[in-house]
């Protein structure tokens, strides 16, 4: 997610412009780094220890030679600490080189256990009912600073252990997370229920919106930094306490904010991290019996699993964020030009690792061939590369796996006969590259055009009638996100009303804002992320309903 203004200046790739307004309002250039402030180590926080060896920081270099410590242990009661009863440990690799970066701990469904145990205590002490909004609001405050001011440390991390661009996780990720949390620590104080007058005379209802207690966070390899916000924000907003599971892939920069927890001064148990395998933690997260709600970003099949262990256990609220397989439709009144802008957009940002990626592009017959042509050319000047490299627009992708799992997809597409227009060529050397690739001539029934792939592989197909597009684009399962580009605004209205998705993208594409919610239909999701909707998710109305004078004749 990311708020823009965009332009092509840069001859051989994508040029983002900032809007939010926590970084400088230049245009970015290559000297734009050089004003962030040089990276220096803050001193670290004297109000937490690390215990044991298993869980001391480690030192890691980036390949702008900065060093940049991390925490490798698990952070629960804002300490962070070796695992209970586990020697397991996550090996985090760098996308870009293949090389090992480091290995933090893996938390077990012990130490599950005592993070929610830490997460429970200060619900009833410290936070919960225990502190104001105004007091939650300057600590989210206190927090979204910290972030900022660490904002190119934080980028360069995400960066080594994601393989996301730099300047693109410091200008987007990092920058809409920081508005994040200011957005809902402006909601802390305003969270409020309603005044029910029964009659005017002898009875009311009053209604409370109570944080729901322990939130169990499940996040995702795809935006680490992002989806911790998304997350957390709401979360605190509503005066609950957290226990976060980051993926395996992606853990280091939820334990580095984890620091900034310490610093900004929540008090311990607020916020608890603990990396964990999905089957360990994920699992005993969803079924754990003292928390109360579960939220999830991630696959539709874990997804479901974690829906089941929720039922199984004690009905925690469960929301959900899942896969999509969005489409995208381009109709013969569209700007052309800017059509195909928006769709390489929408497969290619963050290498097509996004689940409302806009990977089926419809086009209608009469303007097929020009807009394949545009769309190749403007898709051809990506620059995929390593992340350091400031004029990179897509970095690696995220792992081996999610690397094969790709690779899989395009071969299917060249054997279910589909034409290949664009890329479809692995590169040779180091890092798991995935360069542009684009099918046209699909069929409904292929793989490619059915599957979630997660990587910047695009299905183009054709259709000549708007009703035939409406049946083409709602022909899945999923349904997270959908776009339309057409100049005919009664069309435009038309087909964003006959879409099957949680968000519907008019003359643009994969634009998402704080204050607006985000989440999926179908078997894209439950519930929604961001905006004051968020809000629902982390809170339990109680009617409190009162009797000031009428008078009970026993027996009725
Ligand atoms: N909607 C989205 O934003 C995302 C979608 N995906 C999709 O999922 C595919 C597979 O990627 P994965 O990393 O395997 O996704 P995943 O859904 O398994 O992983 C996401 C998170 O769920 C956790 N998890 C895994 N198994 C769990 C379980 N049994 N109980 C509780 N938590 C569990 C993981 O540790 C991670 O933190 C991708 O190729 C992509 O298609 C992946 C990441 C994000
Ligand atoms: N595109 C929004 C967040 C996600 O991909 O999970």
């Amino acid at each position: 997610m990311f708020n823009l203004i965009w332009t092509r200046e840069l001859q051989n790739g994508i040029h983002y412009l900032p809007r939010s307004n926590w970084l400088p309002s230049t245009p970015l250039s290559s000297a734009f780094c050089h004003r962030i402030k040089p990276l220096h180590l803050p001193a670290l926080p004297r109000t937490y220890s690390t215990h044991s060896t298993m869980a001391a920081p480690v030192t890691l270099t980036s390949l702008s030679g900065k060093k940049i410590t991390v925490p490798t242990g698990l952070f629960i009661n804002n300490e962070f600490v070796p695992s209970s009863d586990s020697q397991e440990t996550i090996n985090c690799v760098n996308p870009a080189t293949e090389e090992p970066l480091c290995s933090i701990v893996a938390g077990s469904a012990k130490d599950i256990d005592l993070a929610v145990q830490a997460a429970r205590n200060a619900f009833k002490t410290t936070w919960g009912k225990n502190v104001t909004g105004f007091e939650r609001s300057r600590l989210m405050n206190k927090l979204a600073d910290l972030m900022e001011r660490d904002a190119q440390e934080l980028a360069e991390l995400e960066c080594l252990n994601n393989g996301k661009p730099v300047r693109i996780a410091r200008d987007f990720d990092i920058g809409d997370s920081v508005q994040c949390l200011r957005y809902y620590a402006g909601w802390a104080d305003k969270i409020v229920g309603q005044a029910i007058d029964i009659d005017q005379k002898t009875k009311i209802a009053i209604t409370k919106h109570e944080p729901i207690g322990v939130c169990g966070q499940i996040i995702p390899w795809n935006y680490p930094i992002m989806m911790w916000a998304w997350k957390v924000a709401p979360a605190l907003a509503c005066g609950c306490t957290i226990v976060m599971k980051p993926s395996e892939f992606t853990p280091l920069t939820a334990l580095k904010l984890s620091e900034l927890i310490v610093e900004a001064g929540f008090p311990p148990g607020v916020v608890n991290t603990v990396p964990s395998f999905g089957s360990v933690g994920g699992a005993a997260l969803s079924s754990h019996l003292d928390v109360d709600k579960v939220a999830f970003t991630g696959s539709t099949v874990t997804g479901r699993r974690i829906m089941e262990s929720a039922a199984k256990s004690n009905l925690k609220k469960v929301s959900l964020e899942l896969g999509g397989k969005s489409p995208n439709l381009v109709f013969e009144s569209a700007d052309l030009d800017q059509a195909a802008s928006w769709a390489a957009l929408g497969i290619l940002y963050n290498t097509g690792q996004d689940c409302t990626a806009g990977s089926r592009v419809y086009v209608q017959d009469t303007v097929y061939d020009k807009f394949i042509e545009i769309l190749v050319e403007k898709a051809k000047a990506t620059v995929v590369g390593n992340g350091f490299d400031e004029k990179t627009g897509a970095g690696p992708i995220v792992s081996k796996v999610q690397y094969e799992k790709i690779w899989t997809y395009i071969d299917y597409g060249k054997s279910e006969g589909a034409k290949c227009v664009l890329g479809g060529e692995k590169r040779s050397g180091k890092g798991y590259y995935v360069d542009p690739t684009i099918f046209t001539d699909v069929t409904p029934s292929m793989k490619i055009v059915k599957d979630e792939i997660f990587g910047p592989v695009l299905s183009v197909g054709k259709f000549s009638t708007e009703e035939e597009a409406i049946k083409l684009a709602n022909d899945t399962p999923y349904g997270l996100g959908a776009g339309l580009h057409s100049n005919d605004a009664n069309q435009c209205m038309r087909v964003s009303n006959a879409l099957e998705a949680g968000t519907v993208w008019v003359n643009q594409y994969n634009l998402l804002y704080n204050n607006v919610p985000f989440g999926g239909k179908k078997q894209s999701g439950i519930g929604r992320e961001l905006g004051s909707y968020a809000l629902e998710e982390y809170t339990s109305v109680k009617a409190i309903q009162w009797n000031y004078g009428e008078k009970l004749d026993w027996p009725i």
